[in-house]
């Protein structure tokens, strides 16, 4: 079976493309103990069903796919986000933080009505976060007072918010992000378009957004997502991705201690390329430029939200 197969009766999604197999080995030496703050795990499927509101289906993507990929690039730890074909069931994410031997923590998605004796379950896991998700493409919209009642019960438990938009969309949200009490965590910078002015309206009012909520932290992760005009991370390319580079770039240098990176494997939904991983690391020293910048971004920072224990 090739390695992306999906299994349990599920069929792909048409045209979905599946993760790269065979990644090279990073030019770039990650910092001891580096963390990939944003990857997922899918299914598989046969053992954990993809759920039936999902907008998508993906290949599978084990845990132990994934950990083959983190040891291969140098990594020491993961945070394992919960992806949107899987809903509100979060038993792939749980049985991945269950085999990681203490090195991946995760972040779940749940609705309203989860119990205390839940969350206490998945927090023994290693969930330290839920992810409310505003991409149309990828969930129905949930109502804001559901998601102030889930705020209301994890902020106890000391977990935080990732939350997933699109930059179009932050003047709408920018109220009800910025009364949220815990830590909150922006996936991929809130999705600039990055064919705009890095210095015009639309990305100034994602760095305010930063700058007027100390609790805002962000995922400087996803070039491939964001990239126009590439080039990509594949056959060798060593300069991928380059207009993402002065948005990445700019946040890591104002924002050093609220900034975390990932792969974003398996990379779902990507349309027209799938990343050599080995290549997209390689993209990291393009925005954070020094030695220390870099310790901060991969280690210091995941460490400090995920492991505040210090396990
Ligand atoms: O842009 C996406 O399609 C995407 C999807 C998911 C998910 O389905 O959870 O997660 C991501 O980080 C990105």
């Amino acid at each position: 079976m090739a390695h992306g197969d999906t299994t349990g009766g599920f069929e792909k999604s048409a045209g979905w493309l599946d993760w790269y197999d065979g990644p090279t080995k990073p030019t770039f030496r990650l910092p001891a103990g580096a963390v990939d703050a944003h990857c997922h795990v899918f299914g598989p499927g046969e053992r954990f069903p993809y759920a039936p509101e999902r907008k998508y289906t993906p290949c599978d993507a084990s845990a132990e796919q994934l950990f083959a990929l983190r040891d291969h690039l140098g990594f020491d730890r993961n945070v394992i986000v919960q992806a949107t074909c899987h809903g509100a069931d979060n038993r792939a994410l749980v049985d991945a933080l269950q085999r990681s031997g203490g090195r991946a923590r995760g972040v779940a998605t749940v609705r309203r009505d989860v119990t205390e004796e839940q969350l206490a379950g998945l927090d023994a896991a290693g969930v330290r976060g839920v992810r409310f998700n505003f991409v149309k493409r990828l969930v129905d919209r949930v109502p804001t007072d559901s998601l102030e009642e889930i705020v209301g019960k994890i902020a106890p438990l000391g977990w935080h918010v990732v939350i997933y938009f699109e930059a179009e969309d932050l003047p709408e949200l920018y109220d009800f992000f910025s009364a949220i009490p815990t830590d909150v965590v922006v996936d991929h910078m809130g999705r600039p378009d990055v064919s705009k002015d890095p210095d015009g309206p639309e990305f100034a009012l994602f760095l305010r957004f930063m700058r007027e909520n100390t609790n805002v932290w962000t995922k400087v992760s996803c070039p491939e997502r964001l990239s126009v005009t590439g080039p990509h991370a594949l056959d060798g390319q060593q300069h991928a991705y380059t207009d993402v580079v002065p948005f990445a770039r700019r946040v890591v240098e104002e924002f050093p201690d609220r900034v975390l990176w990932g792969t974003d494997w398996p990379h779902p939904n990507l349309k027209d390329h799938m990343p050599d991983d080995g290549l997209l690391v390689d993209y990291i020293p393009r925005i954070a430029t020094t030695p220390e910048l870099q310790q901060k971004l991969l280690v210091d920072n995941p460490r400090r939200l995920y492991w505040q224990e210090g396990a």
